[in-house]
């Protein structure tokens, strides 16, 4: 049987009595490939929100195996393995492109570069996979600065794998990318595939269809749909929340 690797328990919010999720309750297994998707203002973000703790929680419990995370700091939370990354990418500007993934797998970088010691073993291993992984192994000597925006996505999503998180949350991943971007990530997140957990919030259907195994639809803070997408495209109730909005259709 498949191992539980977030379990979300009814969980829900309510902002000056406005339900922006509304007693969702969802279980990502270790090693699979989640899609949110779901009109503007569904309540995606809000849900990655709950359970990475940048939002408290007014009912329901998160737990990550077997940890309830439930309204813990976002800092103990991303301790305990939620690696969120998010539309608006946070790196180092200055710094190379290894410099950054080295940065973001060794907690005390600066002691062993102080010492001149370099980083232990296994880090360095790990930054070479993951330059490999992420496609960005020949600009591993420029500073981040000079990336294109995708390859600078990547580079984020690159400094979350080296933190060898329990799961992965992705927030509309291809946003602002070009077709040939949008293409290398979902190639991308397709090498990912049983390797990590991952639940991405997505609205490229396009991008979607290449990636996606199960698929949760929420509508107005609930979970509307749950499914393979063969399934949710063919759900009555999906097609009508979708009616209106830009549709399920790209
Ligand atoms: N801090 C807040 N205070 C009040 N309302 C909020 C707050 N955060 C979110 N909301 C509302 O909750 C609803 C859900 O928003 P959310 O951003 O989670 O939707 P979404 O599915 O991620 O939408 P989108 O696809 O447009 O990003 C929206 O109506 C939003 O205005």
């Amino acid at each position: 049987m498949a191992t539980a690797a977030l379990t979300i328990d009814n969980i829900g919010v309510e902002f000056s009595g406005f339900r922006a999720v509304d007693g969702v309750s969802m279980i990502v297994d270790e090693g699979e490939l989640r899609v949110l998707i779901g009109a503007n203002g569904a309540g995606k973000t809000t849900l990655m929100d709950l359970i990475s703790g940048k939002t408290e929680s007014t009912s329901g419990h998160v737990y990550l195996y077997e940890d309830e995370i439930t309204n813990k700091s976002e800092h103990a939370i991303a301790r305990a393995g939620v690696g969120r990354k998010f539309q608006i990418p946070s790196v180092f500007k200055d710094l190379t492109v290894r410099r950054n993934l080295e940065v973001a797998s060794c907690p005390s970088p600066s002691v062993f570069a102080n010492l001149g010691f370099g980083f232990p073993r296994p880090s360095r291993d790990k930054v070479d996979a993951t330059l490999e992984l992420v496609g960005l192994a020949e600009e591993e000597g420029l500073p981040a600065a000079i990336l294109s925006h995708g390859q600078t996505q990547w580079l984020e999503l690159g400094m979350l794998m080296v933190q060898d998180p329990k799961i992965l949350l992705l927030d509309e991943p291809t946003a602002g990318m070009t077709q040939a971007e949008t293409q290398k990530t979902a190639r991308l997140i397709n090498e990912l595939r049983g390797r990590h957990t991952i639940l991405v919030v997505e609205h490229d259907m396009t991008f979607v269809r290449e990636i996606a195994e199960r698929i949760t639809v929420m509508h107005l803070g609930q979970v509307l749909a749950e499914g393979s997408i063969a399934q949710i495209e063919t759900d009555e109730k999906v097609r009508r929340a979708y009616l209106g909005s830009h549709g399920i259709v790209s």
